[in-house]
C-alpha cells in the first residue's frame, strides 16, 4: 500500500468538493477527480495471499492473549461471541439503507460544516487528498434527532430509537474489550483514571460513524475510504460484506481494530492499523463505525507501567484527548510523530 504522504498532496483544498458526495444516483462513468494513483493493494482475485484477521471469540479463555498476539501484530481482529443481538445489527443494517436510500436532495438537508463532525457527508480525512472518496457518510455524536428530523419529519422515532439501541450495546461492548485489551497489555482500569472499574468510560467521546460504498464502474480505481488511522481508543466496525484488503467478514463477527490512543497508551506496543476501504463494482456495500474515546480533557500517556527505559522508554508525551484530535484534524497522519517524547 502506498505510503499516506505519496497519496497525499500539499495543498489541501477544503472546498466543498471534500464535504459534498457526488449524486450516485445519476453517475454513469467515475469522473476523473475520483481516479486514484494505480493502487497496487486491491484485494487480489486469489485470497490466498491475504493474511488472515484473526477472529477471537470473547468468551475464549485466551481472549486476551489472542489480543494481545492480533494488537502488537496488525491492531486488527474481528470478534465473536460479542453479546450483540443480531436482530439488533439486521435493524440498523435497514435503517441504515433507509438512511442512505433518501433522494441526495433530502440527504444534503443534513450536510456536514467544513469543520465540523455530525451529519452527512465525505469523511473529515478527505480534505487531505487530492482525489476524492466514492463514498458517502453520515456522522452521529450522542442523539442523531435533530438531524432525523430534517430528514424524516414525519416519521423520525424509528431510526433515533434503534441507532440509540445500538450505541448502549455498544457501550457495554466497548467496556468488556476495554477490561479485556487492559489486561492483554498487563494494565488495569485503575491505571487510567478516565475508566471505571467495568471498563466503560466516563464521559467518553464516542461516535457512529455510518458509511455507504455504492456500487463503483471502477472499483480498482477509485478509494471508498483513504487510507487513515482511526483517533479512537478503538473502533467496532459492523460490516455488511465484501470487506477491507485484509478482512474478509465472518458473518455476524465485529471488527475491531486499534486507535492511536490505545496506541499511545501501549507506549507503542499496540499497532494503530493503517486501514481503508475498497469499493466494488456490483456490490453496495455499508460499514458502521463506533469509535469508543476517552473525554476531551482526559490526559493521554503511555502507562507508567509499560515504560521502563532504556528497553522501553516513553515514546510520547502527555496531550489531552482535544488537543490530540485537534492535532490530528490538522496534521492527520503526522499526527503521532508531532507527539512524540523529546
Ligand atoms: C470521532 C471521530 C473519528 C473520526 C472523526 C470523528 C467522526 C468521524 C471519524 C472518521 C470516520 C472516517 C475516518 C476518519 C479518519 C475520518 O475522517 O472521520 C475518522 C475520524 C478519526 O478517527 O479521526
Ligand atoms: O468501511 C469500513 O469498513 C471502514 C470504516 C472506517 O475505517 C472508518 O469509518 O473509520
Ligand atoms: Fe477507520
Amino acid at each position: 500500500m502506498q505510503s499516506v504522504s505519496e497519496l497525499s498532496s500539499n495543498s489541501h483544498p477544503s472546498n466543498l468538493d471534500h464535504i459534498t458526495p457526488i449524486d450516485f444516483e445519476s453517475i454513469k462513468e467515475v469522473p476523473e477527480s475520483f481516479i486514484w494513483p494505480l493502487l497496487s493493494d486491491y484485494p487480489s482475485c486469489n485470497s490466498a495471499d491475504i493474511e488472515p484477521v484473526p477472529s477471537i471469540d470473547l468468551c475464549d479463555p485466551k481472549a486476551t492473549k489472542l489480543m494481545r498476539r492480533a494488537c502488537e501484530r496488525s491492531g486488527v481482529f474481528q470478534i465473536t461471541n460479542h453479546g450483540i443481538p443480531t436482530r439488533l445489527l439486521h435493524k440498523l443494517e435497514s435503517q441504515v439503507w433507509r438512511l442512505f436510500s433518501l433522494p441526495t436532495g433530502q440527504k444534503l438537508k443534513t450536510l456536514r460544516s467544513p469543520d465540523g463532525f455530525t451529519g452527512y457527508g465525505l469523511a473529515n480525512h478527505s480534505s487531505f487528498y487530492p482525489k476524492l472518496l466514492w463514498s458517502e457518510g453520515f456522522t452521529i455524536f450522542g442523539s442523531p434527532v435533530e438531524h432525523a428530523r430534517q430528514l424524516w419529519p414525519q416519521d423520525y422515532t424509528n431510526f433515533c430509537d434503534v441507532i440509540e439501541e445500538y450505541q448502549k450495546e455498544m457501550s457495554k461492548l466497548s467496556g468488556r474489550l476495554t477490561v479485556l485489551l487492559l489486561n492483554s497489555l498487563g494494565l488495569t482500569t485503575d491505571d487510567l483514571e478516565w475508566v471505571g472499574a467495568t471498563g466503560e468510560i466516563n464521559g467518553a467521546r464516542s461516535a457512529l460513524r455510518l458509511n455507504s460504498y455504492p456500487p463503483c464502474p471502477e472499483p480498482t480505481r477509485a478509494m471508498g475510504l483513504a487510507p487513515h488511522t482511526d483517533s479512537s481508543l478503538f473502533t467496532v466496525i459492523y460490516q455488511n460484506g465484501v470487506g477491507w484488503v485484509t478482512v474478509r467478514p465472518v458473518t455476524g463477527a465485529l471488527v475491531v481494530n486499534v486507535g492511536d490512543i490505545l496506541h499511545i497508551i501501549s507506549n507503542g506496543r499496540f499497532v494503530s492499523s493503517v486501514h481503508r476501504a475498497v469499493v466494488d463494482r456490483a456490490q453496495h456495500r455499508l460499514s458502521i463505525a463506533h469509535f469508543y474515546g476517552p473525554p476531551v480533557n482526559a490526559q493521554l500517556s503511555p502507562a507508567k507501567k509499560l515504560v521502563d527505559p532504556p528497553d522501553h522508554p516513553i515514546l510520547y508525551r502527555t496531550v489531552t484527548s482535544q488537543e490530540y484530535l485537534a492535532i490530528k484534524a490538522k496534521h492527520f497522519d503526522k499526527a503521532l510523530a508531532l507527539i512524540r517524547h523529546a
